[in-house]
């Protein structure tokens, strides 16, 4: 159960979908507080979520709070020189969620003792059905990384890196993959919707037809390639699209992920903010 008092820098979108989780977990609107510039996003959350919306950078927390990162990496510097204050008090634990941006820099422009956690979540975890993978600096104590993974384990799957170079990959893949699958879903239902079916039911079966096959693979025994075959009749239809699906999709996912692991190493090399 998580019990501590936690505080989001940044209501944009990661921080929506890891408060909507948290909430749905039964976390209470009381141990939850937002900061954001505007007021008109920071309220609109704390209303939505009974959660409190809090006006500028705190200055004192209570004893093992959590501070989560959630705004763009491009403003960590400017953010973490007005909190780094309430880093001074016992057990204050920095997450972040910020993509590249490593916890090396985030120490050098905290004290360097302090307990920080970098992560890489997704936005599934706004229905509890997220991905995110932590990892830990040494200052970070038993209980600090306890509570880190309560509290992403709180909104969905959980993978801890012993490697922190390895972030670049998750980003390119599980951070950013949410979208990836729904411009998927998007290219299934203009495809169907050119072969005749109506947009509504073009949607739908797409849909559950990414939804049912992803469930069918995780619960399976079975490998996703064990599991295609099984589905593909030797000179039926099947194996039709697959030629087609086959002769682009693998050289366009490497590309792919490269060019966003590429993007994440950029985005944190800066050392001062920038655009
Ligand atoms: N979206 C995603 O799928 C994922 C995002 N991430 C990471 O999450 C972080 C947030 O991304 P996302 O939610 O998409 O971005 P959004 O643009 O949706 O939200 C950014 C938020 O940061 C706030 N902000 C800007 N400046 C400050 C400041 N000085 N102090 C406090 N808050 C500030 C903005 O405030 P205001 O509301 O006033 O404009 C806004 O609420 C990024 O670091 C990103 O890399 C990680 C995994 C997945
Ligand atoms: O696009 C981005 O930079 C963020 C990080 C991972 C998903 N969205």
């Amino acid at each position: 159960m998580i019990t501590q008092n936690i505080v989001f820098i940044g209501a944009g979108n990661m921080a929506r979908a890891l408060i909507a989780g948290l909430r749905l977990q039964g976390v209470t609107g009381e141990q939850i507080q937002v900061h954001a510039p505007s007021i008109v996003h920071r309220d609109a959350l704390a209303e939505e979520f009974g959660i409190r919306s809090l006006p500028a950078a705190a200055q004192r927390l209570p004893t093992n709070s959590v501070v989560i990162y959630a705004a763009k990496p491009k403003q960590i510097s400017s953010v973490l020189a007005l909190w780094r204050q309430v880093f001074a008090d016992a057990g204050v634990l920095f997450l972040s969620v910020a993509a590249g941006v490593g916890s090396a820099r985030i120490a050098a422009e905290l004290d360097a003792g302090s307990a920080i956690v970098r992560s890489m979540p997704n936005t599934p975890a706004q229905v509890g059905a997220g991905a995110t993978a932590l990892y830990a600096r040494d200052s970070v104590n038993t209980a600090q990384r306890q509570t880190a993974a309560a509290i992403m384990s709180s909104v969905g799957q959980i993978y801890w890196l012993s490697d922190e170079l390895l972030m670049d990959a998750v980003t390119a893949l599980s951070g950013s993959g949410p979208a990836y699958v729904l411009l998927f879903l998007e290219a299934l239902e203009d495809a169907a919707v050119l072969q005749g079916l109506d947009r509504p039911t073009a949607r739908a079966l797409a849909l559950q037809t990414v939804l049912g096959t992803a469930q069918m693979a995780a619960a399976s025994v079975l490998s996703p390639t064990e599991l295609r075959h099984q589905v593909t009749s030797p000179g039926g239809t099947t194996a039709a699209g697959l030629a087609a699906w086959e002769e682009h999709l693998r050289p366009l996912a490497q590309r792919a992920l490269a060019a966003a692991a590429e993007r994440s190493r950029a985005l944190g090399g800066a050392k001062k903010d920038v655009p």
